[in-house]
């Protein structure tokens, strides 16, 4: 029997968004193979008993998607659209509602989770919009009597896997343009927080979406329904966001039928503050981009490069900050770091800061010796950090602060191009040619001067290198889930 902890669903308005099920093809079901547990990362107990789907369920949850997709290809731009815009108000709507379920299995402060929430639905806002603006293309013929059109049609069914770290948002960064280009989709969250996922389905199915056109088939194994997303021939897309170790497993087995994929995998993103930055403004920006959901965040600041005139001053200035940060569960007022989502990941951070420190680093914040209660890890700076320590390699996905200190532009663009992450990168700078040079010399697919937050629906988000294939969000978002074809007429 899936369950839920009646203590959860006292907290919301509106209990009967906590479904338990899969949502496959507009009906609740239960799993074959029994529940998995969802724990809430603050206080380890059990919320939740989630149906556990069989491999088997989950190819009924393809067969029904591509059945319905047919016929929802067939609607309008402009009604697509209109579901779409109930399914984003009703998000809106719930939003605490949605926030508290989020905070619940995921571990990030309310307020983070709120914000979580009103990101996620701004993908299902804006592609519904895109939905009326999946134009064509006539192109002048190559003989007299040639006249060549271009139409963009739904690439078919479309599958996701996707990450406990924003487990709302990075499902409707996909499913949003995959359903207003007119394809079907099935999603499987990952194991640690699928009633982000699931409610996802109760409002899908209370704005009319059709049944079929959006399934979640939870499951506590990612493997087997990775394989199947990618063996099942009914699957023609399959969209990941999570680390570049699994997107190269995922990967090699879509070549066996040459599914088209989009990977949203690791980063480590360089932060660098230059001598003529605002230093203010970069530690406020160093705050949100290091720390957003705890340093757990594919985008988050891995490697703090600051120049060496303004490195004390920095530090001195980002200490000062991040001793306020509130460390908590998620549900108490003030709260700013949540916990980390399990034991693995603090043991992570705890590998990279005693790899610092024992090749001649200095921890200015933090402990690095019984700093972990619970999940609980307290926000760590170190400075002294060099090239040949694991931070500069690996990614941490976790609160350490990591200060690289450098002495030229040249030396600070060799060192945060030199992995094969290419996802995120920011620097501070005032001096507009050095702005524009540095800009164009990071390799990363995405660039922030003078912030530490570029996430939006509006902007094409996705890497280079190893961080990944193709982009999500913005007009260019809707294009994996578009096949362009060219007819050819003789008049
Ligand atoms: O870990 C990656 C999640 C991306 C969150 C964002 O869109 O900023």
């Amino acid at each position: 029997m899936t369950d839920v902890k009646t203590d959860l669903k006292a907290m919301l308005k509106d209990p009967s968004l906590l479904e338990t099920r899969a949502y496959i093809d507009g009906k609740w079901v239960d799993g074959d193979d029994g529940t998995f547990d969802v724990l809430n990362p603050a206080r380890g107990d059990v919320i939740a008993k989630v149906a556990n789907l069989s491999r088997a369920q989950v190819a009924k949850a393809i067969a029904a998607a591509e059945k319905a997709q047919k016929e929802w290809a067939t609607w309008t731009g402009k009604e697509r659209a209109g579901v779409m815009r109930k399914w984003f108000d009703l998000m809106m709507e719930n939003q605490e509602d949605l926030g508290k379920i989020l905070t619940a299995e995921q571990g990030k402060p309310l307020n983070e989770a709120k914000g979580e929430i009103a990101y996620g639905a701004s993908f299902i806002e804006f592609f519904g919009e895109e939905a009326k603006r999946i134009y064509g293309e006539t192109i002048p013929g190559h003989q007299r009597d040639k006249r060549i059109t271009v139409i963009k049609q739904p690439i078919g069914v479309a599958a996701s896997i996707t990450p406990w770290n924003f487990p709302n948002a990075m499902i409707t960064r996909k499913a949003a343009p995959a359903l207003a280009a007119g394809c079907a989709f099935v999603a499987r969250p990952a194991a640690e927080t699928p009633l982000s996922a699931i409610v996802m389905g109760v409002l899908a199915e209370r704005a009319g979406i059709p049944a079929g056109v959006f399934n979640v088939v939870p499951s506590s194994s990612s493997s087997a329904v990775g394989k199947e997303f990618c063996e099942n021939p009914a699957v023609r897309k399959l969209t990941f966001t999570g680390s570049t170790e699994v997107g190269r497993i995922l990967l090699k087995q879509a070549a066996d039928q040459v599914m088209k994929c989009s990977m949203e995998l690791g980063g480590n993103a360089p932060f660098i503050v230059f001598d003529d930055a605002d230093l203010d403004a970069a530690v406020e920006g160093a705050i949100l981009c290091k720390f957003r959901n705890n340093g757990q965040t594919c985008v988050c600041a891995n490697r703090i490069y600051v120049q060496s005139g303004v490195y004390d001053a920095f530090a001195k200035k980002l200490k000062a900050r991040v001793e306020q940060m509130k460390v908590g569960d998620g549900f108490e007022d003030g709260v700013d770091l949540g916990p980390l989502i399990n034991p693995a990941a603090g043991d992570k951070v705890q590998e990279h800061i005693t790899d610092a420190l024992s090749k001649g680093a200095e921890i200015i914040l933090g402990n690095a010796k019984d700093n972990m209660k619970g999940n609980f890890l307290a926000p760590t700076i170190v400075t002294g950090v060099t090239q040949d320590m694991k931070v500069a390699t690996e990614e941490t996905f976790g609160p350490l602060a990591p200060l690289f200190k450098f002495d030229t532009e040249d030396d600070v663009i060799a060192m945060a191009n030199d992995t094969i992450f290419g996802l995120a990168s920011y620097f501070y700078a005032k001096d507009l040619s050095r702005v524009y040079k540095v800009a164009e010399a990071l390799e990363y697919g995405i660039v922030g001067v003078n912030t530490g937050i570029i996430s939006t629906e509006v902007a094409p988000f996705g890497g280079v290198k190893q961080s990944g294939l193709g982009r999500e969000g913005s007009h260019h978002g809707i294009e994996d889930y578009l096949e362009m074809k060219y007819i050819c007429m003789s008049v």
